[in-house]
């Protein structure tokens, strides 16, 4: 059985001190729960103090990005090597707004995501089709050729422990959410693609989340299919209640 893994993407949202508050409130009312990973991205300006906030406690912290070297001229980025440096144990990596308004390629996501193993990291690598791409009834080949190259010269043992999540852009801050049915769907496809680049044992071990429109109301649906062990949540990872009621459906269902 996989551990489930709840992440919230923060996205550009918060104040350090709206940051704060909200670790404060939900690292102590966690579950006790060995079923799940509760994780929160927050703006990287906040990492530091929230990894420190957190220490001991069950809530884990998350990057929402970061370059692929460990130092160098690059204004404004933030490198593998400082995130691993604060402990921080997540990052997200090619997210389809980082892709879309930041010009990241599958080959930048896969230099990331060796970057992120060599430095003791867990990628957490965002795939997902656009609206034009899921109509043209291209959703499985582009979200297999993200993975195909995002995976590459990552080995078995990196990848039983790298983490997909499969967000389609058009359900993405939109309400739309993709069926349970649908997602599960190219979540298993996504599954049968690491089946075939690594190996059966490496496609049952590799956590897939589904991202795009969670929220509590949907969340058990999802969470109950064969391939969903997971959701990158946005919106409703912002309020307090409504992210320790995912991870509450997350512990129980
Ligand atoms: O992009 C997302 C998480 O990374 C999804 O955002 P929403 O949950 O707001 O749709």
């Amino acid at each position: 059985m996989r551990k489930r893994i709840i992440a919230g993407n923060w996205k550009m949202y918060k104040t350090i001190g709206e940051a704060k508050s909200f670790v404060t409130e939900v690292k102590d009312r966690l579950p006790e729960t060995d079923n799940v990973d509760a994780v929160i991205c927050p703006p990287s300006l906040y990492l530091s103090e929230l990894v420190k906030l957190t220490e001991g406690t069950p809530l884990e912290i998350g990057a929402q990005t970061m370059h692929d070297v460990d130092e160098g001229a690059f204004t404004g980025e933030v490198s593998p090597k400082m995130l691993a440096d604060l402990n921080v144990p997540y990052v997200i990596l090619g997210h389809s707004e980082r892709r879309q308004y930041f010009n990241e390629t599958d080959e930048a996501v896969n230099r990331k995501t060796l970057a992120a193993f060599s430095k003791g990291l867990t990628p957490i690598v965002c795939v997902g089709e656009s609206l034009e791409e899921r109509e043209a009834g291209k959703t499985v080949e582009t979200v297999a050729g993200q993975v195909i190259k995002a995976f590459e010269g990552v080995n078995a043992e990196q990848a039983k422990e790298a983490i997909i999540a499969y967000e389609p852009i058009w359900a993405i801050g939109t309400g739309k959410t993709a069926t349970a049915q649908d997602a599960n769907e190219v979540c298993g496809e996504i599954r049968a693609e690491i089946g075939k680049l690594y190996d059966d044992e490496t496609a049952s071990a590799i956590r897939i989340q589904y991202g795009g429109s969670v929220k509590p109301g949907n969340i058990g649906e999802l969470l109950s299919m064969e391939h969903i062990d997971g959701a990158l949540v946005g919106g409703a990872s912002l309020e307090p209640e409504s992210f320790l009621e995912m991870i509450g459906v997350a512990a129980n269902e």
